[in-house]
């Protein structure tokens, strides 16, 4: 498979170097040249699969032959070792919920997989990789993992100061000293900013070799579609009559964007809702054709405070930029913290399921879509542990730390302060 850049189009790669440089010239996004169309005889195929082979089945005609085949059916094994199970949380609402892997959040699947693709692409490089990554809470954490003690890659994470939960930033500053964690006084998009500008950087590029880990990476953003082909095979075992919505927690659209892809591929899917919170630049402009990202808020739901997401350039690229033919497919709605606090209520109280604060986003946004008698899946992003403050003040209960939490709380944070400002990242970069 090829990858074309989606603001340079004659600058085409394959995987291995949409792997190692992460972002094309002029902040460009890489995108596969082709897309992989299955017929209902593959898809019936497909559904009969173990977990591993369907990830390997999916993921082989991105990677082609940047990595030999035994090389990347170990890689999809480790990826997706841990379960992704569809919970009824009533009658017809259903969670896939994808926060059993290490740290607690979707991230997992994409931070394993981008790890192991680069260490192996790294076993013939006699360089050091430098991993830039900006963080509004869950990916971080993922990404530290997944590369921890990773030989030849260090891994920079930036991360919005006060803005993550406890737990996500004790994730991202208590890791192997490979890893390094960059408190910016600013917001998510600010650290966003300041790791795309990096990778246009002469000065930089000449004295590091950059890559992404953010879902600009390929290798981070496609094994997410992953999920919506577990999700359909989960879903066929329930015999329903119809495809489903799939409802996703969006703020830099990767995730969604990975589930569309799966879609344009055959996987049956009614309608997406993207469910954003009170960062809607999205939905304002799908209603309005307008397209303004104002400053980012801080809400609840923290991982999805993102008001410049990166990956809408590639969903439209789905629909050949044409808005009137994504707006058939995907519905992009706002949710405020006032009604998904009152959602993670109502849910907790009628049907014993506590949501986090992003898959509550989803659930409020699925509820207002469908109709009483409809069916729905909303994507469960990120584990309630992870958000302590928000659940325990909102129902009075104490929630149960797993072991991993408790020796995470135990430990204490490592981070350099930065200001939201090229010139002090450049300079602390150069002095890598
Ligand atoms: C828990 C959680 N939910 C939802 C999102 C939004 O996902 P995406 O950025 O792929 O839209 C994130 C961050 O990525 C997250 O950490
Ligand atoms: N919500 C994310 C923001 C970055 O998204 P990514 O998928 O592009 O890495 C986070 O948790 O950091």
């Amino acid at each position: 498979m090829k990858y074309y850049n989606i603001n340079k189009p004659e600058e085409i790669v394959d995987f291995k170097t949409a792997c190692i440089k992460g972002q094309g010239a002029e902040k460009g996004l890489f995108f596969p040249e082709s897309i992989p169309a299955y017929s209902s005889q593959d898809l019936e195929e497909l559904l009969a699969l173990p977990k591993e082979e369907l990830a390997f089945k999916i993921m082989k005609p991105y990677v082609g032959s940047s990595i030999p085949d035994e090389v990347l059916r170990q890689i999809v094994s480790e990826t997706v070792n841990f379960d992704f199970p569809l919970e009824a949380i009533n009658t017809n609402r259903y969670i896939l919920e994808l926060f059993h892997g290490p740290t607690l959040a979707f991230k997992d699947v994409g931070a394993r997989f981008m790890s192991r693709c680069l260490g192996y692409f790294n076993k013939e490089n006699t360089r050091d990789t430098t991993v830039l990554v900006a963080t509004s809470g869950d990916t971080g954490g993922a990404v530290a993992n997944g590369f921890e003690n990773v030989t030849g890659v260090k891994v920079v994470i930036l991360y919005p100061s006060g803005k993550v939960s406890n737990v996500q930033e004790l994730q991202l500053t208590t890791c192997a000293s490979n890893i390094t964690a960059l408190e910016v006084n600013g917001d998510f998009d600010d650290c966003q900013a300041l790791v795309k500008q990096a990778f246009g950087d002469k000065d930089i590029n000449g004295h590091l070799q950059l890559t992404s880990a953010n879902s600009i990476n390929v290798a981070r953003w496609l094994p997410q579609q992953l999920y919506y082909w577990f999700a359909y095979q989960a879903w066929s075992r329930l015999n329903k009559s119809e495809a489903p919505v799939i409802c996703v927690p969006s703020g830099n659209f990767g995730n969604i964007c990975a589930g569309i892809l799966a879609h344009i591929s055959g996987m049956p899917v009614k309608h997406f809702i993207a469910a954003c919170n009170s960062n809607d630049t999205i939905p304002r402009f799908l209603e309005s054709g307008s397209y303004i990202a104002n400053k980012t808020v801080a809400t609840i739901s923290n991982a999805m405070d993102v008001s410049a997401p990166s990956n809408f350039v590639r969903i439209l690229e789905l629909y050949h930029q044409k808005v009137m033919h994504l707006k058939d497919m995907m519905t992009s709605v706002s949710v405020s913290d006032d009604r998904t606090k009152t959602t993670i209520k109502q849910v907790y109280e009628n049907d014993r399921y506590l949501l986090d604060p992003h898959a509550a986003v989803a659930y409020t946004a699925l509820n207002d879509y469908l109709k009483a008698d409809d069916w729905g899946i909303i994507l469960g992003t990120a584990h309630p542990v992870k958000f302590p403050e928000t659940i325990e003040a909102l129902l009075g209960i104490e929630i149960e730390w797993s072991e991993n939490i408790k020796v995470l709380r135990e430990r204490s944070k490592q981070s350099t302060f930065l200001a939201p400002d090229f010139e002090a990242f450049k300079s602390y970069l150069l002095k890598r």
